[in-house]
């Protein structure tokens, strides 16, 4: 990982990535791994493990605002899956190839005039791939390089580490309320295991966005860097992770998530049932509607 930052900072140095169209750091860093092996191309989703180090890059690429669909969760899902099968890849680096956002978290429309057959098969879909991320053996890593709401704060918290760009126009946070709608229970765990029972309940329930800066102080977020360095960074804090033993470090993991992912385990079902009961109730139905609209005034 070290010889990545060395070329990094080598071609930087020498200004033949200034020579680049859109150049940057986070360029730098994605070309890298970019000429490593390209592990899969799905619509939404590329991913790159580069074979010398055994981390693999993940970027989400489904404009406008890589909003958690059906079909990007499914494709997560899998890339998430076939990562952790593999020997050969040791750590994740999770973020965004899209400008401005990491991800707009759960695609609205899923949620809305739906049948409930739709709306079971949705719910999986989030089931799993938070099973995927949470429960992942590797060391993963969210460089969070834009706006990262509800269903994408809820990615970036399953990680091992979160790295933020230090735009204070950025924001994370599960702000579900906001919305008329309420976080389930795993999504209040996962915010409570990284940030604490006081902090999650004055969160949650104010639905409060917390400003990079914010979300640094209450550890939302473990590091702020100028945004052309979140992906280097990330690489650099990987390679921290990557120096511990992985079998001390994965039984370590294991034994800290455990509990929270044997509570959805153990109530898989009962989840999906309120869901689909809560989703489909008229009140709630009138709150998305009325969210959409406001999200597409606030863009005329
Ligand atoms: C008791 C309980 C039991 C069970 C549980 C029950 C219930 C439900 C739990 C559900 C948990 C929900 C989790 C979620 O993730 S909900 C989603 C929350 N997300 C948001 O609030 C983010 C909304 N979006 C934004 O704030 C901005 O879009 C963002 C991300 C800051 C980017 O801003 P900008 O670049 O300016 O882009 P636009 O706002 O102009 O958006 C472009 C385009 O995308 C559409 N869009 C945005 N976000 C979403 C989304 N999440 N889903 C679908 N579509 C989205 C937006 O409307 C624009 O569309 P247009 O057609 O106008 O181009």
């Amino acid at each position: 990982m070290s010889s990545i930052l060395r070329r990094c900072t080598k071609l930087t140095h020498s200004g033949i990535l200034s020579m680049l169209p859109g150049s940057n750091g986070r360029s730098c860093a994605l070309q890298y791994f970019a000429s490593e092996k390209r592990y899969s191309t799905s619509s939404k989703i590329k991913v790159d493990l580069d074979s010398n180090t055994g981390v693999a890059i993940m970027q989400f690429q489904s404009p406008p605002v890589n909003s958690l669909s059906l079909d990007f969760l499914t494709e997560f899902a899998i890339n998430i899956e076939k990562l952790e099968l593999d020997r050969s890849c040791r750590g994740v680096i999770i973020t965004s190839a899209l400008p401005k956002v990491f991800s707009a978290g759960l695609d609205i429309l899923e949620m809305y005039q739906k049948s409930p057959e739709h709306y079971v098969e949705f719910w999986k879909a989030v089931q799993e791939a938070w099973f995927k991320l949470y429960g992942s053996s590797k060391v993963t890593i969210a460089a969070i390089n834009g706006n990262s709401p509800a269903g994408g704060c809820l990615l970036a918290m399953c990680c091992d580490y979160r790295i933020m760009a230090e735009n204070p126009r950025y924001s994370i946070g599960l702000n579900e309320t906001q919305l008329g709608i309420v976080a389930p229970f795993w999504f209040k765990d996962t915010m409570q295991n990284v940030v604490g029972h006081r902090e999650t309940e004055k969160g949650l329930q104010l639905g409060k966005l917390y400003t990079a800066p914010e979300a640094l102080k209450v550890g939302l977020v473990d590091e702020l860097v100028p945004e052309e360095k979140v992906v280097s960074s990330a690489a650099e804090a990987m390679s921290k992770w990557l120096a511990i033993p992985d079998h001390a470090r994965q039984l370590s993991k294991s034994m800290m998530r455990k509990p929270t992912i044997d509570r959805l385990l153990a109530a898989r079902e009962a989840d999906i049932t309120n869901f689909v009961s809560f989703t489909s109730k008229d009140s709630i139905q009138k709150s998305l509607g009325m969210y959409m609209e406001m999200l597409k005034k606030r863009r005329s």
